[in-house]
């Protein structure tokens, strides 16, 4: 049986990713790549992080007699005003939420960080909340990218984050109907280590898999790697339980199918802390598979890359489908080899007599019994090479597994060297694929590249529907001297050329604060009613998360 390997981390440092102390450096030709590619005049390391203890953080607005109480719910030592906690959970880990903290910025942070141990916890704290007027932010992982955990206080006295990290229990295993209930706090490793000795997985691997929660899985609607094969977060939850300032809401059901209404777990998964807390949910978990067969195949371009993925689901078998699909644009294709410091010169000369100047790079593992898997990738590769494909055997797609969770420490990495790098993501429909990553990849090029400044987008398709794909955009400039500036001139003009596109604002990173004024073209005036009506319902003071999700004005209406 392959156990998947997920290692356990410590909870990320404050100003970047994990424990830099794993993190490995950029090799000198890589380093030199983006010098030339970015036309930097250097790539020097300094644009350190400030210390920590430079780092303004204001004094907390919360009084002896409150934090009294909070600590009468979970006990003194669960409730913390200390700078350092307070920091932590300033915000997530965009990259504009990184340059504030890196910069020594963390003046929005939460009053008071609170570690609830239990449901019945939860819903006291929410309780006294509601009654003193103040915000709640509930915080799994801190992996937001999108503002989901910004402490924002809004029109309330004072703004507590909730750490669910010690409620981290794996609660309940069905093995004959594959369904596991964790606790929310429980962190993506600690997940597979619970699900190993029963023989099963969750499947789900986002990059953020070390850091980020089951709760946060849930209330982000988040995809993982293998969601492909496994499914995303929202495919796998079958209910979960909520804690809301109106009491307890258990939503979803345990049954295989009902017609019981409309769907309201619905309402629970993707709503990013706004409703209420998770304290718990029931998924479909798989059996751990015997074996993973890895494969790669070069393209000559990016749509016939992507044409090639679109076959393979529609003309292949379902269930030969790899559990990781992932395909690389020419420029991701170009910089994976550079960055990786792969040595390509015969592989390049190969591709360039068989028509593939400038390869773009598909990588696919399919997991199960190693029989079965060997043969699911036989019969796909004949789809593969009828679409074009070149097959170029297992081995970058184990170097892809091997390096996947440590892709985020490059950007600790790239901001100390005065490198601007941030990610955003979107999903379109097959027949609008290639113009929403052409149109998307303009706007971003063109928001970058002012005043002779040189930038480098590179995209890859991580998600394949049978209706469409996720197109994943990673872009690199020079730090500008105002860099949050700098990322709100790129994140609006991409956000307006998704919208343009009728591509969705989110495939998978969700809405938090950075998509919120854009959720209104993908629902509609009265789908935002509509939210802000089940708020109202389930949080009537209005305290849960305030300024996500639901655009800030639209709040309070019912
Ligand atoms: C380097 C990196 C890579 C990433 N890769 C992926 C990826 O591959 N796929 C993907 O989908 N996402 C990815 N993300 C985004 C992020 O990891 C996901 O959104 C993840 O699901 C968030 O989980 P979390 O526990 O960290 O939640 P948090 O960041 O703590 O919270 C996210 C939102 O959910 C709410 N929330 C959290 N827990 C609860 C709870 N128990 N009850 C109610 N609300 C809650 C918060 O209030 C907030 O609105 C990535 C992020 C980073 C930084």
């Amino acid at each position: 049986m392959v156990t998947h390997f997920t290692e356990e981390i410590s909870p990320s440092v404050w100003y970047g990713w994990g424990d830099p102390a794993r993190a490995k450096p950029l090799a000198p030709g890589a380093l030199e790549f983006l010098r030339r590619t970015l036309r930097l005049a250097s790539v020097e390391a300094v644009h350190p992080p400030v210390d920590l203890a430079n780092v303004r953080v204001g004094p907390s607005a919360l009084d002896a007699m409150v934090l009294a109480e909070l600590g009468a719910i979970t006990g003194a030592g669960h409730v913390s005003t200390e700078a350092a906690e307070r920091i932590l959970h300033a915000g997530g880990k965009s990259t504009p939420d990184l340059l504030r903290r890196r910069s020594g910025d963390a003046l929005d942070a939460p009053d008071a960080v609170v570690f609830p141990g239990s449901s019945a916890e939860v819903a006291e704290l929410l309780a006294l909340c509601a009654k003193r007027q103040l915000a709640v932010v509930a915080f799994g992982g801190g992996t937001s990218v999108v503002g989901g955990v910004e402490p924002l206080r809004g029109r309330f006295a004072g703004v507590i984050t909730l750490d669910l990290r010690r409620m981290n229990r794996l609660l309940h295993v069905d093995p004959l109907s594959r369904t596991a209930t964790f606790e929310a706090g429980i962190r993506g490793p600690a997940i597979e280590a619970a699900l190993a000795p029963h023989g099963f997985t969750l499947g789900h691997f986002p990059q953020s898999h070390q850091e980020a929660t089951l709760g946060g899985y849930v209330a982000t609607r988040s995809a993982g790697q293998a969601s492909t094969g496994y499914g995303r977060s929202d495919d796998l939850v079958k209910s979960a339980h909520l804690e809301t300032p109106a009491g307890p809401f258990d939503a979803g059901s345990l049954a295989p199918g009902t017609a019981a209404g409309p769907k309201l777990l619905d309402v629970v998964v993707g709503s990013e802390g706004t409703l209420g807390v998770i304290t718990r949910a029931t998924l479909k978990v798989s059996p751990a598979p015997a074996a993973k067969v890895y494969g790669s195949w070069s393209f000559p371009s990016f749509a016939a890359g992507a044409d090639a993925l679109r076959r393979l689901r529609h003309d292949g078998v379902r269930g030969d489908m790899p559990h990781v699909c992932r395909l690389s644009d020419t420029d991701e294709t170009a910089s994976t080899f550079k960055l990786g410091g792969w040595k390509t010169g015969a592989l390049s000369r190969y591709l360039s007599v068989r028509g593939q100047k400038t390869p773009a790079l598909a990588l696919f593992v399919w997991e199960g019994d190693g029989r079965q898997a060997r043969a699911r990738r036989r019969r796909s590769a004949r789809i593969l090479q009828r679409a074009g494909g070149i097959p170029l055997g297992p081995v970058p797609g184990m170097s892809w597994e091997h390096g996947r969770f440590s892709g985020p420490y490059l950007r600790d990495e790239l901001l100390t060297r005065g490198v601007f790098v941030e990610t955003l993501e979107t999903a379109a429909t097959w027949g609008r694929v290639e113009d929403t990553y052409a149109s998307v990849r303009r706007a971003i090029l063109d928001a970058l590249e002012v005043n002779g400044a040189a930038a480098y987008v590179q995209t890859h398709i991580s998600h394949v529907y049978s209706d469409g794909a996720s197109l994943y955009f990673t872009f690199l400039s020079g730090l500008e001297k105002d860099a949050l500036a700098q990322n709100a001139r790129v994140k609006a003009a991409a956000s307006n050329a998704i919208v343009a596109a009728g591509a969705t604002i989110t495939h998978h990173h969700a809405v938090g604060i950075d998509h919120a004024p854009y959720l209104g073209a993908e629902i509609g005036d009265l789908g935002i009613k509509v939210l802000a009506g089940i708020k109202n319902t389930l949080d009537p003071e209005g305290i849960m998360n305030p300024g996500k999700l639901i655009p800030i004005d639209t709040e309070e209406t019912p």
